[in-house]
């Protein structure tokens, strides 16, 4: 089982501790989370960010809201309203506090609490056991790659879909590290990811873990895919449809047309629970839109490692700033899930089955 180097959330009595995301990859700082508004705003302002967990980290946050302000139904609609709404797209927020609410509606008052716990400690195992089967499913994919000589198997990737994202290894980067576990010599393109940089995140926990890795310009991909310099691209995913179009980090669309123009896979990696059958195809998943601030600014750090933000755009540039897309399934060659790997067709014919 993958050992994340550093835990990204954990119960530590009454409160949670994170990995704060925002001080990355510049710092490394665990933050402390006392109360149901704490943990709404880090997952708003993304000190938690991946939708695994994201789900996770709201999970938890439900028990930690019982614990502080009573658990009755006041208190939990209250959490599980306040957490729903703090960001649109990951459909793993929603499935996990689904799954908190279905265990917890029933339940008298007194005995939410401790139920929390352990329903919330139940889904973080999870993800972990979800994340190392991802990766054996994906090592089988990569192992089953035609062979390249002169170089190492190479991997690209968009946004963060790593340790970082999850309690275990990770989805889109679970297969490269269960290939390096296996001895393959294996190397990653990660994309800086504007305009939040998750991309730096990705070179971040692969030099922690000592995966071999390339961090590119976003605009880059294209061109690297069309001289054949990745076998393959995997990305994770923040919400699929039932027909398999599949919302991820902005920039993901661009990456999956680049690789079906230059012949190469695209794949898709991500827990079932990614799966969204109330959203028939992609037109239906919101798009979370994060305003222009983001775009027109841009996040480094001070000689002290200080973070500071800079202004890159005049002032008063008008900015368009969609968090994701939406990459057809007629572009992904198959989805890598716990269960094995899915073929967006397959998707649309259980969706049928559902419907009948
Ligand atoms: C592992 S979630 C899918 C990722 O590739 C990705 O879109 C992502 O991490 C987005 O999360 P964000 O929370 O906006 O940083």
């Amino acid at each position: 089982m993958f050992v994340q180097p550093v835990p990204t959330l954990c119960r530590d009595g009454d409160s949670l501790l994170i990995l704060d995301q925002t001080a990355l990859p510049w710092r490394r700082e665990q933050c402390r989370l006392n109360t149901l508004d704490e943990v709404a705003r880090a997952i708003r302002t993304m000190q938690v960010r991946g939708a695994p967990l994201i789900g996770n980290t709201a999970a938890m946050g439900v028990a930690l809201a019982l614990t502080r302000a009573g658990a009755e139904d006041e208190q939990l609609e209250h959490a599980l309203t306040l957490l729903a709404a703090t960001r649109p797209t990951a459909v793993n927020l929603h499935w996990a506090l689904n799954r908190m609410a279905g265990i917890l509606r029933p339940l008298p008052a007194p005995r939410r609490m401790a139920a929390a716990w352990d329903a919330a400690e139940a889904i973080c195992a999870d993800d972990a056991a979800t994340c190392d089967a991802i990766g054996r499913h994906g090592l089988a994919l990569l192992r089953g790659l035609p062979a390249r000589s002169g170089r190492p198997l190479r991997v690209m990737t968009h946004c963060n879909a790593g340790w970082l994202a999850t309690l275990g290894a990770g989805t889109a980067l679970a297969p490269v590290y269960a290939a390096q576990a296996a001895g393959i010599d294996i190397e990653v393109i990660a994309s800086e990811t504007r305009p939040r940089n998750q991309g730096l995140l990705t070179a971040w926990e692969l030099r922690e873990a000592g995966v071999p890795h390339m961090l590119i310009a976003d605009n880059a991909a294209g061109h690297l895919l069309m001289h054949g310099e990745a076998d393959v691209v995997i990305t994770g995913a923040d919400r699929i449809a039932a027909n398999g179009d599949s919302a991820n980090k902005i920039g993901t669309l661009l990456k999956a047309l680049a690789a079906r123009a230059a012949g190469i896979p695209f794949y898709i990696a991500a827990p079932y629970s990614t799966l969204d059958f109330g959203s028939p195809d992609g037109a239906a998943i919101p798009i979370e839109d994060r305003g222009a601030d983001e775009v027109c600014s841009s996040i480094g750090v001070d000689a002290r490692d200080e973070a500071i933000s800079l202004r890159i755009a005049p002032a008063g540039t008008r900015a368009a700033n969609p968090a994701f897309d939406v990459t057809p399934a007629s572009l992904i060659t198959g989805i890598i899930t716990e269960r094995g790997v899915i073929a967006p067709a397959a998707l649309s014919a259980t969706y049928a089955e559902r419907q009948e």
